[in-house]
């Protein structure tokens, strides 16, 4: 059966396998782009529990969210509210969002951005940078081991964090092979769209002290952030509950109260 999640990576397969621009150019021209700012270091020097907000239009799972949003005012919004860091989706075709949305979004801000997107090729983590990403995501089910070391050491010497999403045990066990120092578990199945509150909760013990834990999707207000918190979590990644929000920076505001632990190291 071919799922919602293989349909979104064979587009963006596809579109990689068309790209023939030169990767070590890119490469080049990546290695000058202005200075990150430090997305793990925000999360990991965060008074209380980190909020990650997330600009997002619309997704597969519910459709519309709030296609017509402003990315800048939105990150405004956000930041105002106490957001620790932002992430913006830019997949075109599945969220509606794109390059632009998050060049807007981090221009408005101080916070550091996430490219929230399928990355697939070197192509993609270049073009995280160049577009002014200060973290990219790396999807466990996604990509096979030796993709994911090669994204995640080109990201780190193109200085940006690497945040590895997990789903379960084995794939936490195969983002720690690659010395992931963040990692987020996605409480959203990727195939079925469900949430399970009780994964993140599952998997939280088997992280590492030293490693930044982000606790991803279905979060809708301070009571799951309290319950992410207790279970061990460092930040709550958002988008859905914040987007919908009549008043998006005080619904950061509100999930920024929840204390957090200290991260070691
Ligand atoms: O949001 C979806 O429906 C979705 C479906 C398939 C792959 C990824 C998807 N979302 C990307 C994300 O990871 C979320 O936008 C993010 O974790 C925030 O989730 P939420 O707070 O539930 O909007």
């Amino acid at each position: 059966m071919t799922t919602y999640l293989d349909a979104i990576l064979a587009a963006h397969r596809a579109l990689a396998a068309d790209d023939d621009r030169d990767v070590e150019w890119l490469i080049d021209q990546a290695g000058t782009a202005p200075p990150t700012r430090g997305f793990r270091r925000a999360i990991a020097e965060s008074e209380g529990l980190a909020v990650i907000a997330e600009v997002k239009r619309r997704s597969p799972s519910k459709g519309d969210l709030f296609a017509d949003l402003d990315p800048a005012v939105l990150a405004a919004a956000y930041e105002g509210g106490g957001a620790t860091c932002l992430s913006v989706l830019t997949d075109v075709g599945h969220f509606g969002g794109s390059p632009a949305d998050l060049a807007t979004a981090r221009a408005a801000v101080g916070v550091p951005v996430l490219r929230k997107d399928f990355t697939v090729s070197p192509l993609d983590v270049c073009d995280a940078r160049l577009m002014g990403a200060d973290a990219v995501l790396l999807i466990a089910a996604a990509l096979d081991d030796g993709e994911m070391r090669h994204f995640a050491e080109l990201a780190r010497a193109l200085t940006l964090d690497v945040l590895v999403e997990v789903h379960d045990e084995a794939e936490l066990e195969r983002a720690l092979a690659i010395d992931a120092d963040m990692v987020g578990v996605n409480q959203r199945d990727l195939v079925t769209f469900e949430v399970d509150t009780a994964r993140a909760e599952r998997v939280a013990p088997l992280i590492p002290p030293s490693v930044v834990r982000v606790a991803e999707s279905g979060v809708r207000g301070p009571d799951d952030a309290r319950r992410l918190a207790d279970a061990g979590y460092d930040a709550v990644l958002v988008g859905e509950s914040l987007v919908t929000a009549g008043d998006p920076g005080a619904a950061v505001e509100a999930l920024r109260a929840v204390p957090a632990r200290q991260v070691e190291g």
